[in-house]
């Protein structure tokens, strides 16, 4: 595991995010290391995109709850919105899934990357253009002067997220968080941008949340996981206790699906996420749980340290009253 001693960079704290009636997220608590990834995973819906969403204050009208502490900086979801425009970019950023709809049709990509380097640094025009050159080339693209001039639609979907990572680099933020920033690519180019962004967020010595649906890619990637169930951590801690030796049924059963990738046979868990109208009371994996017990349809079980002893939030934990 990563530095424990040092403050973590950033601490969310029961965050909450209601849509009308539907809680999206139940009181999800995270801590991030300085320097360290972070990989969320879960099936779709379970509020991996809403997490880094509402970190950046970007979820419009949900209702949000908690905290999200950012060293330095306070608590994210109680600043004036004057303060978050100056944090976007320089301290936070974040690559969105689809980066054909990230980026404007209307301007070159190299305006684009101009634009955020003349806003988060001050640069004149002639040093936002040296520093593009140099982003672009950091983050593997060919001929980056010429590309400069290029339009979004003139690049492949795998050139457009790198654009995409450029500019998400641009203010030099120690935190980035990337949702799933290969989900609209072919699946070989997927492994290259994972690696990019993970490459040039360690070289820099930032920190990183990654959304990512695979687990096993997630501990191949990442420092630390922490697995999702219907807006709620059902585990979370070093990659490899998450991976190795996790206790929650769902990650046991997230486990299985990579396997059965491995074997070219997707087998996704089986049973679906209950509606959020319909949500148990206790434990919301409870409903498709091979090992649920009475009390977990009615009582939620708490997130507890897989070491008894263990006092480190960043340590493994897992919230289930009948782990494996
Ligand atoms: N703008 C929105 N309006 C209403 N409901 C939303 C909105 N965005 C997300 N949701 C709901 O919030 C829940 C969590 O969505 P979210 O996108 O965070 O999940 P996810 O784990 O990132 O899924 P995926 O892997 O498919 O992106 C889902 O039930 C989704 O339908």
């Amino acid at each position: 595991m990563k530095d424990t001693v040092s403050p973590p960079v950033l601490t969310l704290s029961d965050l909450t995010v209601h849509r009308g009636a539907a809680k999206i997220l139940d009181r999800v608590s995270l801590s991030l290391a300085q320097g360290e990834t972070l990989a969320l995973v879960g099936e779709s819906g379970a509020g991996k995109s809403t997490i880094a969403t509402a970190i950046m204050r970007l979820l419009g009208d949900a209702k949000v709850e908690g905290t999200a502490e950012l060293e330095g900086a306070g608590d994210l979801l109680a600043l004036p919105e004057k303060q978050m425009v100056r944090l976007r970019g320089r301290r936070l950023s974040m690559i969105f899934q689809d980066a054909g709809s990230a980026l404007n049709p209307a301007y070159t990509v190299g305006r684009q990357l101009v634009t955020v380097l003349r806003r988060n640094l001050g640069l004149s025009k002639a040093e936002a253009r040296t520093r593009a050159v140099e982003l672009f080339t950091s983050v593997g693209i060919n001929d980056p002067e010429g590309r400069l001039s290029a339009y979004p639609h003139q690049l492949s979907g795998g050139m457009q997220q790198r654009v995409m990572v450029a500019i998400a680099l641009a203010g030099n933020p120690d935190l980035l968080l990337a949702d799933e920033p290969t989900s609209a690519l072919d699946v070989t180019i997927q492994a290259q941008i994972v690696r990019l962004i993970l490459q040039q967020t360690r070289a820099r010595g930032a920190s990183c949340i990654f959304v990512l649906h695979d687990l096993a890619l997630a501990s191949q990637a990442c420092d630390r996981i922490v697995v999702l169930y219907a807006g709620q951590v059902v585990e979370a801690g070093p990659a490899r206790d998450v991976l190795e030796r996790h206790r929650h049924p769902y990650t046991q059963q997230l486990k299985s699906c990579v396997l059965e990738i491995g074997t070219e046979e997707l087998n996704a868990p089986e049973g679906t996420v209950p509606p959020h109208d319909q949500m148990p009371k206790g434990c919301r994996f409870a409903t498709r749980c091979p090992r649920a017990l009475s009390r977990c349809a009615h009582e939620a079980p708490p997130l507890t340290p897989a070491a008894p002893e263990a006092t480190s939030p960043l340590s493994h934990h897992f919230a289930c009253w009948n782990p494996e």
